[in-house]
């Protein structure tokens, strides 16, 4: 069985974070591991509170995991200060697993700030350049690349501006695009559009995090970014798409619909 380790923050409402991850995991029938950052209390309507972990905690989570079951693949979602974020990337290079997948979670869909504007630098200087692949947003996209994204055009001009310091693979999602869902790759000097109809369901909590949960698993089963990627967009349309309506804000995707 593949192991795959979700590093981030708690959702106590099981929709997004840790939770999402776990639940995309399992259904991707894999051993699925978890190294929590922080502590939410959230649900669909929004975040009222967060307890950072100590980042010596942290650490030690990661020395039983690594030491013990090593993970096929890494996912790392909310992580909150610039401590934290060493920390991980401490263990990173003293355990050296592949496949690392960075969702760089900075606010919630409710509007809510996930990561310390001061752990900004740590997550593009130190994080990043660990990572197998990047999954951002277009908010996020715009943050990293320092311009505005209305557009596919604008997409792939954000993606050459964050090769200039990163040069992984790209992945700009296109979630918040207007009419369509098409998130971009830009992957060796290449762009590759996975192309998506825009499906109308106000409850997409969470669906950043499964996205990058679902890319982990198939890396760690052995496909390449392109395959991992269209997979993991097929299993995220199919969650939006068996249209779970829970709670009163913007509700949870159906992890289990296969
Ligand atoms: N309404 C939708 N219809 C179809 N696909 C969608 C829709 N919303 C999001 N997606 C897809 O879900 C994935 C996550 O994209 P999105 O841009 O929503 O990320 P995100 O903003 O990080 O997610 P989150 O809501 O968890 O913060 C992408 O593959 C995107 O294309
Ligand atoms: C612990 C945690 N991690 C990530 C998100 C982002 O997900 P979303 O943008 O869907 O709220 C979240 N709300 N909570």
């Amino acid at each position: 069985m593949k192991k795959v380790l979700s590093i981030a923050g708690s959702d106590c409402s099981g929709g997004a974070g840790i939770q999402a991850d776990i639940k995309t995991i399992t259904a991707h029938k894999m051993y699925a591991m978890s190294a929590i950052t922080a502590l939410t209390a959230q649900n669909t309507t929004g975040v009222y509170g967060v307890i950072d972990t100590p980042p010596e905690f942290v650490g030690q989570q990661l020395d039983c995991i690594m030491n013990d079951i090593f993970p096929d693949s890494v996912k790392i979602g909310m992580v909150s200060s610039p401590l934290i974020i060493e920390k991980i990337v401490g263990k990173l290079i003293e355990y050296k697993p592949r496949n690392i997948v960075v969702d760089p979670v900075m606010i919630s869909t409710s509007g809510n700030r996930l990561l310390s504007e001061d752990a900004m630098d740590a997550l593009i200087n130190k994080l990043i350049p660990l990572a197998t692949v990047i999954t951002p947003n277009l908010a996020e996209a715009e943050c990293l690349s320092e311009m505005e994204i209305h557009t596919k055009e604008d997409m792939q001009k954000a993606a050459l501006k964050l090769s200039g310091f990163y040069d992984g693979n790209i992945l700009i999602k296109g979630g918040h695009l207007k009419s369509t869902a098409d998130d971009l790759l830009y992957s060796n000097g290449e762009f590759i559009w996975f192309t998506g109809i825009k499906i109308d369901n106000p409850n997409a909590h969470g669906t950043g995090c499964t996205l990058s949960s679902a890319i982990a698993c198939n890396l760690a089963n052995g496909l390449d970014i392109k395959t991992s990627i269209q997979q993991a967009k097929n299993y995220i349309t199919g969650a939006l798409k068996a249209g779970l309506d829970l709670g009163k804000g913007s509700g949870p995707l159906n992890h289990h619909y296969r």
